[in-house]
Order: C-alpha cells, then sequence, then structure tokens
C-alpha cells in the first residue's frame, strides 16, 4: 500500500487572519540528536532549526572534523564525541550515517535510549536497517529522503535540500502507529512530501531509479578511464555525458556502501538492464523497432514530475528571529521598504515560547546581504 500524503508546509495565514497566538506554539520536540552529522544529517539539522521545530540540537560523530565544521556552522548547538547519558534525554534521534553502519549504530544506541525517543534514520536502503532495528531501538520507523547531492559533509548541508522533496517512510508490521505518525508531522513540518511503502518494495524501486543510475555513472566513467584515447573524450565530453555521469561526483564511500546494501535488489535491475541493452543493440539493425522504443523513452523522461525545490533559490534567503511584540513585521518590513529593498518572497515559519522567526527571500545575493545589514543594524538576529 502506499499513502502519498501533502505537505503542511508552516507557512503563516494571509496578514488579515494571522495573528501572535502562532508565537506561543511549542516546537515538535525538545532535544533532538543527530547521529552522522554530514551532508543529510546537517540538512535535517538546518531545517529543524529554521522551522523551529527542536528546542536544542544535539550531533555525534566519530570524526572531530566533522563536530567542529558543525558547530563553527552554527548547524547544531552541542557536539558529542561519544555516546553517553545525554542520548537517554532525546525527543527525537536520527541516524544519518553511511548506510553500512547504521545496523551496528543503532543497535549501540538501543542501550542509550530513553523509551519515549522516536527514532528514525536516512539511510538509502531500508530492508536490512529497518528488520534489524525494528522493536530493538525504541519507537524506530525508518525513512529515506530522496534528495541529496554529488557534494558531502556538512559544509554542504543546507535546510533547501529536504524542501519539496519526496521523503519515503517505510512501516514495517510492529511499527508504532503513534511514532509513524510522528514521524509523518516531522516530514511534513520539513516541507517534505512523506510516502509510505514498505522497505522491501522500497529497495527494489530505489535500486532502479538511484541505485542501477549510480552504478551507470560509474561504469561510463570506467569506459572513458580505460580508453587509449582518455584525454581525447574528456575534451568532448559534453552535456549529455555530464548530464548521464553527474552522481558519480558524489562521495564514493557513501554510494558503495548504498549500492553493496542493495545487492540483490540491484542485482535484478543489472540483469533486467542487461535484457533491454540486448534489446537496444538488437534494434540498430531495426531503425523503426528503435525509433518506437525512442519515442516511449522520451514520453517517459518528459513527464517526470517537475520538483519545485523552494520558492527561491536558498541562497538569497534570510531567516529573522523576532521577539513575540506587536508590530515586528511592521518594523521589519518598513526597515527594509525605506532602504528600497524589494521583498520578494514574505513566510512566518514555525514559532517557539519566545518569538518566532520570519523568512524573507531577496531577487539577489547582494539585496539579501544589504537586507541582512539593514536588519541586523536594528538589533534583529538574522541567519
Ligand atoms: N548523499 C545523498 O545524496 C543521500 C544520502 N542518504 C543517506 O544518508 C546517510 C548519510 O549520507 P551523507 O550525509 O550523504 O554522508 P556524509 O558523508 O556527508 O555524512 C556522513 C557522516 O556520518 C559520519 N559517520 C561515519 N561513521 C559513523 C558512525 N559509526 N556513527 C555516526 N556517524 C558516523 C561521518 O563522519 C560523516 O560525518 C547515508 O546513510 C546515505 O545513504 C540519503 C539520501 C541522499
Ligand atoms: O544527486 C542526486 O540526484 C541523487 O539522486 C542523490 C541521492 C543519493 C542517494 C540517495 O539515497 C538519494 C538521492
Amino acid at each position: 500500500m502506499i499513502i502519498f500524503l501533502n505537505p503542511v508546509l508552516p507557512i503563516a495565514p494571509s496578514s488579515q487572519t494571522w495573528t501572535c497566538d502562532i508565537f506561543m506554539m511549542k516546537p515538535l520536540f525538545g532535544k533532538v540528536g543527530i547521529f552522522g552529522i554530514g551532508l543529510l544529517g546537517g540538512s535535517v539539522a538546518l531545517g529543524m532549526r529554521e522551522r523551529f521545530l527542536a528546542e536544542e540540537i544535539h550531533a555525534y560523530d566519530p570524526d572531530p572534523g566533522a563536530l567542529e565544521d558543525a558547530l563553527a556552522l552554527q548547524v547544531v548547538d552541542k557536539v558529542h564525541a561519544s555516546l553517553g547519558d545525554w542520548v537517554s534525554e532525546l525527543d527525537l534521534g536520527v541516524l544519518a550515517a553511511p548506510v553500512g553502519v547504521l545496523v551496528n549504530e543503532g543497535q549501540k544506541l538501543a542501550r542509550f535510549s530513553g523509551p519515549h525517543t522516536l527514532w528514525t534514520d536516512v539511510g538509502s536502503v531500508k530492508g536490512p536497517v529497518v528488520e534489524a532495528l525494528t522493536g530493538v531501538l525504541p519507537n524506530f520507523v525508518g525513512s529515506h529522503p530522496m534528495a541529496g547531492s554529488e557534494k558531502a559533509g556538512v559544509e554542504a548541508a543546507h535546510a533547501g535540500l529536504l524542501q519539496n522533496a519526496v521523503w519515503v517512510i517505510t512501516p514495517h508490521g510492529n511499527t508504532d502507529p503513534t511514532a509513524l505518525s510522528k514521524l509523518r508531522d516531522l516530514v511534513q513540518n520539513l516541507g517534505a512530501y512523506p510516502l509510505e511503502i514498505p522497505p522491501a518494495l522500497h529497495d527494489r524501486l530505489v535500486a532502479r531509479i538511484s541505485h542501477l543510475p549510480y552504478l551507470l555513472a560509474v561504469g561510463l566513467n570506467r569506459l572513458v578511464a580505460q580508453d587509449p584515447h582518455q584525454d581525447l573524450l574528456m575534451f568532448l565530453a559534453a552535456g549529455g555525458f555530464r548530464d548521464l555521469t553527474r552522481v558519480a561526483s558524489g562521495s564514493p564511500r557513501m554510494s558503495r556502501d548504498m549500492v553493496v546494501a542493495n545487492k540483490e535488489a540491484l542485482r535484478e535491475a543489472i540483469e533486467d538492464l542487461r535484457a533491454v541493452m540486448l534489446e537496444l543493440e538488437n534494434q540498430l539493425e531495426a531503425p523503426e523497432a528503435l525509433l518506437e522504443t525512442a519515442l516511449e523513452a522520451k514520453r517517459t523522461r518528459d513527464s517526470l514530475p517537475i520538483v519545485k525545490r523552494s520558492l527561491l533559490p536558498v541562497m538569497n534567503e534570510l531567516v529573522v528571529q523576532v521577539p513575540d511584540k506587536p508590530g515586528q513585521i511592521a518594523t521589519v518590513s518598513t526597515a527594509l521598504g525605506n532602504a528600497g529593498v524589494n521583498i520578494k518572497n514574505f513566510e512566518v515559519l514555525a514559532i517557539r515560547d519566545e518569538g518566532g522567526a520570519i523568512r524573507m527571500g531577496f531577487a539577489t545575493p547582494e539585496e539579501r546581504e544589504e537586507a541582512r545589514q539593514i536588519l541586523e543594524g536594528i538589533g534583529y538576529k538574522v541567519r
């Protein structure tokens, strides 16, 4: 069964109906722990921070450099180089380590977890992780945001990565319904689309739509690397080769772990692709048949849904913290208006007890910088 839910974005109602009452809303979670503060873990933390979904965000990572960067970039509030009692205080734990270590990491965390913590992971393969951790980590529900990039590490993390992304949730027969519902809330509040799919079906589908394309990208690059005219091929590589092989630029370790963990489903997909390639090879002698296949490919490719990543490029956005006092929206917009800075997009984000936040979009990075200086100049905290 597949359930597709519309996201509930924490966008403010129109200015006529907006009241300060929403400033009294509590964040969805108190303490949150991110285990593996890289591209995905960092993006979850930033998304939660930007939308005030957590009171305090902690990170654990075996790499001291990752912890240092996460603190310096203000992605999290506190960092830990080891697991300990702090884990038992978490309301939400997110495993965002490489796929190959998720089961082991989850089993270790089970020894520290409190009974009330909601646990999830963002790993690219779900079957083995969900099987091993359901009922072991309390309130565990597996998940997989279908969003990423060819970059790795916390310095590449950004909240916009998850915005409007399809975020697969993979319930198991023993999944606790309350935990499932809380995870759905989190995904929707992060601005993503929760899509529920059983773990085994998820793995079969991502083998075809994500893992096989990755192996193909590796294979196409290997053909170039092994060719006696490698240098010339590099010069000739135009948009097609680049588009088709972009994912080979991602973290090789992350991707290696991902394909190995899904090897059964991937073998089937490779087998099917072999048959298709053979068919295509034969169709070189049957141009009419090849044209039919090419037309079908164009129809399929052209009907892929267009994913709108965010209302404005993430780079031109500012988030301003505002206290729970009357007239804040007027003060912010008047200060910018008086300086001739045009606000292209205006959104009131989720709110915590002591105040709220406004997200604004600007047409250019220069205008955003000007807005930042003006708002900081009149005492606002801006990110
Ligand atoms: N990169 C992508 O496009 C996507 C990745 N994912 C999944 O997200 C997870 C993380 O991937 P990325 O953020 O891309 O990788 P990354 O390499 O950017 O970050 C992984 C982090 O995990 C840390 N780590 C390594 N061993 C650990 C352990 N035992 N415990 C805790 N942390 C540990 C690393 O030091 C690193 O900071 C993986 O499971 C991956 O399958 C999911 C969707 C997209
Ligand atoms: O960069 C892209 O287009 C990707 O497809 C990245 C990606 C990598 C791994 C995942 O589990 C999900 C998405």
